[in-house]
């Protein structure tokens, strides 16, 4: 592979962003994306991929390349040289990048491989965390896993299309998908490839979403006809999924507390075809109070630590503290506490998160179970998916039934 000067460049000036002033990656890398009209898909990918490769793999290449953020362009630059050596990529003679000690950096990567926390690229506290909570050997392995690059799912939008014949009209764009056995709507993309240009997306018959995650909707047993509750809807992935689910038939009452999340939630229902979703933003209690015990199903599609998404999400790694943590655990709870009381008697609802800690899934359950707004409660199934296990994310859901 032949560097390319502005692609490196730009690279460079994105981790500065990320690392540097804390912004996102997915929001960085597709404003650098946009930056020149001439670069072709093999160009924005190198960009895209080397970007996340080295925000995946910070506290390795930086242990390796001795350097401490916050990061200079000097030392950005030899960060960027141990992932290109890595790599086994010819350095080119730019002064930037002279003198990088190829064999040194070799070395000190079969060093650094032995022990977990650099060779995962991963905070202490979080290594910490995930041994305790997982124990060692089944941390060991997921870690790992998440540190695979994600693979792109789309899930079919049963309300416009079916996948036999989504699968078709995305390979006379080019797409080439598998379908996914046990999931019943998915496509796996056999190469990565920008699925949001398609006419197939424009036209809303399908969405990206994780295989793990399109198993929650299902999880909640939906019919079509009943009122649903999504109580922390967000932008709406598994609300979409249960409207068609539904087949439009019915209600939803889409919550969160962020009202601009709601609006793209809107804005994806109405290319989705879904009709029966209404949405309602939390600003005060009152918005639950009015809806205590009217609902045949509640979906708690709880805010966490989204450590089951490490692998979509590698700046995570960085971003995230283990307050944050403590915290949002406390929030679970009271929502659990609160949000159960949506639902009629004889009813079900499923708790869900994105993340793979015990704390934040079977023990937040147990936990309700056993306080006084979950003594009417009883725990039908649970199921946990680790990333290791499946290949695609993290997940936990748990479906309880009221008495
Ligand atoms: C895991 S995300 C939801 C993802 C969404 N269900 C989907 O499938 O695309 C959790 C959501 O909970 C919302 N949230 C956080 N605290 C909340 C609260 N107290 N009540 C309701 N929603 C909350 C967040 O804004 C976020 O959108």
């Amino acid at each position: 592979m032949r560097l390319h000067r502005n692609l490196v460049f730009a690279t460079i000036d994105a981790l500065s962003e990320i690392f540097n002033e804390g912004k996102y990656a997915d929001k960085v890398i597709q404003k650098t994306l946009k930056r020149d009209k001439r670069w072709g898909a093999r160009d924005r990918s190198f960009i895209a991929e080397t970007t996340y490769d080295i925000v995946r793999w910070k506290r390795l290449y930086a242990e390796i390349a001795e350097v401490k953020d916050p990061f200079s362009r000097e030392n950005l630059f030899r960060l960027f040289a141990v992932w290109a050596t890595l790599r086994g990529i010819d350095l080119p003679d730019w002064k930037q990048i002279e003198d990088t000690p190829t064999r040194r950096i070799k070395g000190k990567f079969d060093a650094l491989s032995k022990i977990r926390k650099y060779k995962e690229s991963i905070p202490d506290w979080l290594d910490e965390m995930g041994v305790k909570e997982l124990g060692e050997e089944t941390w060991t392995k997921e870690i790992h896993a998440l540190n695979n690059l994600a693979p792109v799912i789309i899930r079919t939008n049963t309300l416009k299309a079916n996948r036999e014949n989504l699968q078709e009209i995305l390979a006379e764009e080019d797409i080439q998908t598998r379908v996914l056995k046990d999931y019943p709507e998915a496509l796996e993309l056999e190469e990565r490839a920008n699925v949001f240009r398609t006419k197939a997306f424009k036209d809303g018959n399908f969405e990206v979403q994780d295989a793990s995650s399109q198993l929650v909707a299902h999880f909640l047993n939906v019919e079509p006809g009943m009122r649903v509750v999504d109580t922390c809807a967000g932008a709406g992935g598994k609300t979409l999924h249960l409207a068609a689910l539904m087949e439009n038939k019915g209600q939803i009452i889409a919550l969160d507390i962020f009202g601009n999340k709601l609006k793209e939630l809107k804005r994806r229902a109405k290319r989705a075809g879904a009709h029966n979703v209404e949405t309602r933003e939390i600003d005060t209690t009152k918005v639950i109070k009015k809806l205590h015990n009217s609902a045949d199903r509640v979906l708690i599609d709880a805010p966490c630590s989204g450590l089951g998404v490490l692998s979509r999400n590698p700046d995570a790694k960085w971003k995230l503290q283990p307050e944050f943590i403590s915290k949002i655990k406390n929030t679970q709870a009271e929502i659990l506490d609160q949000y159960s009381k949506i639902l009629k008697p004889g009813g079900k609802m499923v708790y869900a998160t994105c993340s793979v800690l015990p704390s934040e899934n079977q023990q937040q359950v147990e936990n309700f179970l056993k306080r006084e707004e979950g003594k009417d409660f009883e725990l039908v199934k649970d199921q946990k998916i680790l990333s290791s296990e499946t290949g695609y994310d993290g997940f936990y859901m748990a479906l309880l039934q009221k008495k």
